[in-house]
């Protein structure tokens, strides 16, 4: 379904631009509805060109919006926030995307009344494969949670939790595809150290990657089925799963997720 009204970003670097392409690529939304607000005049420049939609240089120069997207950076959010404050009609919806900032934190910076709803999306939003929670006060009306449900439905995969849980969602899905390009680069630097040619390895890890995701999905079957499929008893990947439990990677990937959520608490108290 497409939005109405106008939509604008205080911000628009990597993931709002990402969250931007993906919902004009779905049709979610159109160039003319879409207003940014961004201080790098490259980008904004580039924003302007590639996607043909409006510009200005900050959020105080936004108008008649209907539904606004801050994607600057947590510590830029208040601020933007209450330069684009006068520019949301009445019905107006606000989405934070601030990783860390809780909605009453947000809040502040906001009319009294504004409708809020605070988001983790993740950056394959620009290729129409991102997966995003949302989270709102349970007191707003629902419907403004529904319209968040719709923006970042065109872009993947949406789940509501509840905003203590926020934090954990940041770890796990807002910085994941970091830690999985790191297994894609690891995966095609331990290729070549076996001897295939770079591009090789490269190609043969990402489709490696990406296609056990998909088994994942499309089967419905738990990962351990699906990696009992793969390992036949005393082959090759039996020996490769006993270095990889003698590394401690799953230890490793708790320590990950506990080390970035507590970083996600951290920046609310900054
Ligand atoms: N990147 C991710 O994977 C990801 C995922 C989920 C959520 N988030 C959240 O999304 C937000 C944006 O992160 P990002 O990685 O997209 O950051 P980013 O790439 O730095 O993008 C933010 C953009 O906003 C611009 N900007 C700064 N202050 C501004 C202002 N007052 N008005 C208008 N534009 C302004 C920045 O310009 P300058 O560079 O010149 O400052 C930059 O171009 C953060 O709160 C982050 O926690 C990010
Ligand atoms: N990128 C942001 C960060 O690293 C939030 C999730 C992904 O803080």
């Amino acid at each position: 379904m497409a939005l109405k009204g106008r939509i604008g970003f205080a911000g628009c670097g990597n993931m709002g631009g990402a969250l931007l392409k993906g919902m004009l690529s779905a049709g979610v939304a159109q160039a003319p509805q879409v207003v940014v607000a961004e201080v790098d005049a490259e980008r904004a420049k580039q924003l302007s060109t590639d996607l043909d939609v409006a510009t200005v240089a900050a959020p105080a120069e936004l108008s008649d919006l209907d539904l606004l997207i801050l994607a600057v950076k947590p510590g830029l959010v208040a601020r933007a926030a209450q330069e684009a404050a006068q520019a949301m009609r009445p019905g107006s919806l606000v989405i934070t995307l601030a990783a860390g900032l809780k909605l009453a934190t947000v809040a502040l910076a906001l009319p009294a009344g504004q409708a809020l709803v605070r988001a983790m999306p993740n950056t394959p939003a620009l290729v129409g494969k991102g997966v995003t929670a949302v989270c709102a006060d349970p007191v707003q009306d629902s419907a403004y949670l529904d319209i968040a449900r719709e923006v970042f439905g065109a872009v993947g995969p949406v789940v509501t939790v509840e905003e203590k849980l926020m934090d954990a969602v940041t770890a796990l899905s807002g910085s994941g595809p970091a830690y999985v390009y790191v297994m894609i680069e690891a995966l095609a630097d331990a290729g070549v150290c076996q001897g295939l040619d770079r591009a090789t390895a490269l190609t043969l890890a990402t489709h490696t990657v990406a296609g056990a995701a998909h088994m994942v999905i499309k089967t419905g079957e738990h990962p351990g089925v699906l990696k009992d499929w793969v390992t036949s008893p005393g082959g090759t990947t039996a020996a490769g799963m006993a270095e990889l439990e003698r590394g401690g990677v799953r230890g490793v990937i708790y320590q990950v997720i506990e080390a970035a959520t507590r970083r996600g608490k951290e920046l609310d108290k900054k």
